[in-house]
C-alpha cells in the first residue's frame, strides 16, 4: 500500500514501511480469548484505528459476546474501550477505566475487572501474575501502541502517555504500532526506564523532578512489529467542569494550610513536589493554587490536567513530570503552540516510575486525591460507591497517599441526590469500602474546612473530621453517632476506635432506601 509523506517523515526505521497496513486488514489477527495490551493513560495516547476496526467488525457481523478479549491498559483508554464494552468484547480488564459504558459493564458483571496499584500493575503483568492459566508460555498476544514517531532502530516514541507501554511491549508476542500523524511528534519529552526483574533490579536514580536517566523511546524487537497503521485523530478529552464556590473553598483551605506549614518550617517556600489526582475536583484545586503566589513549584504526578498550564503560564511552576498529559483540545493547543517552551519543562515517564513509592517518599511529595467518602477515623473509599458500585478504580491514589510526605484527600462535604440537595455526606461513620487506611492519611479537606490529623488518636481524629469537614446538615448526626459509640465502647472496653457496628453503615442503607444519608435515629445498642 502507498505510504503517505507524513508517515515517511515519522517512521525512520525503513523496514517498517513495508508493513504499513489499513486497520481493517488486521482484524483477522484478533481471536476470541486473546490477551491484549493497549497504550494509553487517562484517556490520551491510546490506539484508535485498530480497536475501532475490530469493534466495527463485531457490530457488522453481530459477534457481540463472541469475540472477547482480556484487555490491559495502563489506566483508562479513550472512547474505544467504551465501544468494546458496549459490544461485550471485554472478558477481563485492569487496572483503571473511565466511562459510563465500561463502568456499567463491570457493574453488571459482564467484565471481570480487577484493580491494582498503578505502580505495580505493569510489573505484575511482566511477572506473569495475570496470565497464570496460559499454557503456551505467552503473556500478551498483541500490544497495540500509539506512537508519534519511530526512531531509526525501530524504537517507539509514544505520545502524551507512557503508562504501562514499556512493560506491555517487553512481554508482547506481536506488536501493532499506530503512528498518529495528526499529533506532533513528542520526541524528547519522554524518559523511559525499561523493566528489569528482581533480583537484578536497580534503584531508579531520581532525586529531583527534572532528573532524567532513561531512554527517549521504547526499544522493541523490530521482528515482533507486525504492522504499522497511520492514524489522524486527536485524543478526545471532555472539558473539565469549571471551578465553583465549593472547589474554590477547598483550594483556599489548602493554600492557607500550605502557608502555615511554610511558616512553621515544615515545608520550604516552594512547597515540595505536588501530585494531583484525576477528576474535576483535583483540576479545580490546582486551579485554586494559581492565584496563591507560590513560586518555583515542582510537580511529580501521574496525570497533568489543564489547570497545570495556568501555573506554568503565570510563572508559579518550574517543572512537571507525569506519565500522561491529559489535556483538553484547548489544553493541547496551548502546549503545541508553545512547544519549545513546554518541552523543557515537562517530562513523561512510565507509570512504574511516576508512581514509584520509593521516589515519592524520597522527594517528599505532597499528594492530593479525591475520595468517594472518608470515615470519621480517616479510612477512605476511592472506588466503590456504597461498598459495591465501581466508579473508575484505585488508580495511583494509594501509591501516592501511602508514600507522600503529606497525604491529603479533598472532596465536597456533601453531594446531591434526586431527593435531597445534600443527600450524600462525604464524611460517614464507617467507610463502605476502604482503599486508603487511617495509617496513610494526614489531611482531610472539604469546602467546610480542613482537618490536620497528624499525631492524633482515632477519637481525636473523629472530632477533628466531623467538626472541620462534615457538612452542617450532618455534623450533629455524626457527633451523635460518635458519642453513642463512645458510650457503648466504654461499657465494652473497646474505646480505641469506637463503633456501633449495627449502625455503622446506616448512612448507606438509608441512602439506598430513602435517597438521603440523613438517618432518623440510631438502632439501640447495648
Ligand atoms: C489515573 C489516576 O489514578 S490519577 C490518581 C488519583 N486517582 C484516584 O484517586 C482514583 C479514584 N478517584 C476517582 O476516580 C475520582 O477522583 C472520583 C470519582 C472519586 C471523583 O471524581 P471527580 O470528577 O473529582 O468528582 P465528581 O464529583 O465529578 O464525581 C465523579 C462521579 O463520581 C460520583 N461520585 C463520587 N462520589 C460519590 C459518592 N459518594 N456517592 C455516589 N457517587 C459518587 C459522582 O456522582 C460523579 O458521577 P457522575 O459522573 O455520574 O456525575
Amino acid at each position: 500500500m502507498t505510504v503517505s509523506k507524513l508517515l515517511r517523515e515519522r517512521v525512520k526505521h525503513i523496514p517498517y514501511l513495508s508493513r504499513v497496513k489499513e486497520a481493517h486488514e488486521l482484524v483477522p489477527l484478533f481471536q476470541n480469548g486473546q490477551y491484549i495490551g493497549w497504550s494509553g493513560f487517562t484517556g490520551v495516547g491510546a490506539p484508535k484505528a485498530v480497536p475501532e476496526a475490530i469493534a466495527e467488525h463485531v457490530e457488522k457481523n453481530n459477534l457481540q459476546g463472541q469475540l472477547r478479549f482480556n484487555l490491559f491498559v495502563g489506566a483508562s483508554a479513550g472512547p474505544e474501550e467504551c465501544r468494546w464494552a458496549e459490544n461485550d468484547m471485554i472478558i477481563r480488564r485492569a487496572p483503571h477505566q473511565v466511562g459510563k459504558p465500561i463502568a456499567k459493564a463491570i457493574n453488571s458483571g459482564k467484565i471481570n475487572f480487577f484493580d491494582k496499584h498503578l505502580s505495580m500493575f505493569p510489573q505484575d503483568l511482566t511477572y506473569g501474575f495475570y496470565t497464570k492459566e496460559r499454557t503456551d508460555g505467552k503473556i500478551l498476544d498483541y500490544t497495540i501502541i500509539e506512537a508519534t514517531a519511530i526512531k531509526e532502530d525501530g524504537s517507539i516514541v509514544p505520545g502524551p502517555a507512557v503508562g504501562g507501554s514499556p512493560e506491555f511491549l517487553s512481554v508482547s508476542d506481536k506488536i501493532i504500532v499506530e503512528v498518529n500523524t495528526k499529533t506532533p511528534s513528542f520526541q524528547g519529552l519522554h524518559d523511559i526506564d525499561m523493566p528489569s526483574l528482581p533480583p537484578y533490579r536497580k534503584p531508579y536514580p531520581y532525586c529531583r523532578v527534572d532528573d532524567k536517566s532513561g531512554l527517549d523511546a521504547i526499544p522493541v524487537d523490530p521482528d515482533r512489529v507486525v504492522a504499522i497503521v497511520e492514524t489522524h485523530e486527536n485524543d478526545k478529552v471532555p472539558p473539565n467542569t469549571p471551578s465553583d464556590e465549593m472547589s474554590r473553598a477547598i483550594a483556599s483551605h489548602l493554600v492557607e494550610f500550605f502557608r502555615h506549614e511554610v511558616n512553621q518550617g515544615r515545608l520550604p517556600d516552594n512547597l515540595l513536589p505536588l501530585q494531583s489526582g484525576i477528576g474535576n475536583i483535583a483540576n479545580a484545586v490546582i486551579e485554586g493554587l494559581t492565584d496563591a503566589n507560590f513560586k518555583h513549584l515542582n510537580v511529580w504526578t501521574e496525570v497533568l490536567q489543564d489547570s497545570f498550564l495556568d501555573l506554568f503560564d503565570n510563572g508559579s511552576l518550574d517543572y512537571a513530570t507525569a506519565t500522561s498529559i491529559r489535556l483538553t483540545e484547548n489544553g493541547f493547543d496551548r502546549v503545541f503552540s508553545n512547544w519549545d517552551n513546554f518541552k523543557h519543562k515537562i517530562c513523561l515517564r512510565s507509570q512504574v516510575v511516576s508512581n514509584n513509592p520509593e521516589i515519592i517518599r524520597r522527594l517528599g511529595v505532597i499528594a492530593m486525591n479525591t475520595p468517594v467518602e472518608v470515615d470519621i477515623y480517616a479510612h477512605a473509599n476511592s472506588t466503590n460507591v456504597s461498598g459495591s458500585r465501581m466508579l473508575n478504580g484505585l488508580g495511583g491514589s494509594a501509591d501516592f497517599l501511602r508514600n507522600a510526605k503529606l497525604s491529603i484527600m479533598h472532596a465536597p462535604s456533601a453531594r446531591p441526590t434526586k431527593v435531597d440537595p445534600t443527600g450524600i455526606s462525604t464524611i460517614v461513620p464507617m467507610a463502605s469500602h476502604v482503599d486508603q487506611t487511617e495509617h496513610d492519611l494526614d489531611i482531610i479537606v472539604t469546602d467546610q474546612g480542613l482537618a490536620d490529623l497528624r499525631g492524633m488518636s482515632p477519637k481525636e481524629r473523629a472530632h477533628a473530621i466531623i467538626d472541620n469537614c462534615a457538612h452542617p446538615d450532618y455534623r450533629d448526626l455524626l457527633n451523635d453517632y460518635l458519642s453513642q459509640s463512645e458510650h457503648y465502647a466504654a461499657k465494652h472496653g473497646c474505646l480505641h476506635e469506637p463503633h456501633m457496628l449495627r449502625n455503622a453503615l446506616k448512612f448507606h442503607t438509608n441512602l439506598a432506601e430513602k435517597g438521603t444519608m440523613k438517618v432518623d435515629s440510631w438502632d439501640i445498642v447495648d
